[in-house]
């Protein structure tokens, strides 16, 4: 067994708090983190989580149990996945500061690193006295997702996404039989009308092919190229299942270098990024790199030029004007200016 990120950053605070405890403010900056120890005290999740941890640590570093499961709420509520400059998770740390940003799904910061170091960067303008929130959890995920991820953080989040019903519609979106057209469900989740063409008749048929769909786009979701064709028979191309399986097709287009599949997914992705994430996201960032340099190796410069430009204006506000990246996507325009 691997012990997981934050188990692993847990036991680093025990080992450091061991050989340092004499040393004043040697783990001071935790003090004020908020532990939620009364609602992780007596939980399944905690006993589970420290069961794990005591196959890993000497048992001679543990404080008492109070100051354990402190420390436990303390750096689990408070971690942050640390990623590699393609938003890949590497790590997670404990950065006390940022630590006390909250959440919003519709965020208007971001948190991206170089290395090990943390940045909260501004994505829109924040105007003086507007509360500075990132999101702890992916905001493409529909809200019911959403929410298990966030369950652990012991609150419920009342952001403008969570409390925008007709985003969840769009995402859960169908193609209607008879037209073809976008037909959104009900709050039950029941497709009652097409508005182009007033079809009505959503058969108990239809929703158990709607439910077969849905199992198997979560199947696929690790070999997706070839679903989409299945999928776009009956899911509408907003329809969130289908936006995560383009999201594999196009990495997987990407890696094995089939840049007219690249751009035919990207060119999808593109519209449902707009759709589901604020404004100046990397993902968004990231996805204009790499359609950039598919349209390079597809010899078309003028629409490699159009994506980089674009890559480099939302990397520049996520990652900032001097990091890596940039330098990355600057090389990418010389080569297509040439
Ligand atoms: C990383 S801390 C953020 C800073 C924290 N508010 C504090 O004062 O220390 C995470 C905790 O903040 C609270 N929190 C974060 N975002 C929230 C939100 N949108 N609504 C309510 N509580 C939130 C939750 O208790 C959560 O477990």
């Amino acid at each position: 067994m691997k012990l997981p990120f934050h188990l692993r950053l847990l036991g680093r605070i025990l080992y450091r708090q061991s050989t340092r405890e004499h040393e004043q403010g040697a783990l001071g900056p935790m003090c004020d983190l908020c532990p939620h120890t009364e609602a992780l005290k007596d939980s399944a999740e905690l006993r589970i989580q420290l069961q794990k941890l005591l196959l890993f640590i000497n048992k001679d570093i543990l404080p008492d149990r109070l100051q354990l499961e402190s420390l436990y709420g303390k750096s689990s509520c408070n971690c942050f996945a640390i990623h590699d400059l393609d938003l890949k998770d590497i790590g997670v740390g404990l950065y006390p500061q940022a630590a006390m940003i909250n959440h919003s799904c519709k965020s208007n910061c971001v948190s991206t690193f170089r290395g090990t170091k943390l940045q909260i960067r501004a994505l829109v303008d924040i105007q003086p006295g507007e509360e500075i929130c990132y999101s702890y959890t992916e905001k493409g995920n529909i809200t019911r997702e959403r929410r298990d991820v966030l369950s652990k953080y012991f609150f419920d989040c009342q952001c403008p996404y969570c409390l925008d019903d007709d985003r969840e519609a769009i995402m859960k979106s169908v193609k209607c039989p008879s037209c073809q057209a976008q037909v959104k469900p009900n709050k039950n989740e029941r497709y009652e009308k097409c508005s182009s063409c007033g079809f009505s008749d959503f058969t108990a048929e239809f929703y158990e092919d709607l439910k077969d769909y849905v199992q198997y786009a979560d199947d696929v979701m690790h070999k997706p190229r070839n679903c989409l064709v299945e999928l776009d028979k009956i899911l509408h191309p907003d329809n969130i299942h289908v936006v995560r399986i383009l999201v594999g097709a196009f990495a997987a287009a990407v890696k094995l270098q089939e840049w007219t599949k690249a751009i035919e997914y990207g060119k999808r992705l593109d519209r449902a990024y707009e759709l589901y994430l604020p404004p100046n996201e990397p993902d968004t960032g990231l996805l204009y790199y790499k359609m950039g340099k598919a349209y390079y190796h597809l010899g078309d410069s003028e629409n490699a030029l159009i994506s980089l430009r674009k890559a480099k204006k939302l990397l520049c506000v996520a990652y900032g004007r001097d990091s890596q990246l940039v330098d990355y996507v600057e090389d990418w325009l010389e080569f297509c200016e040439e």
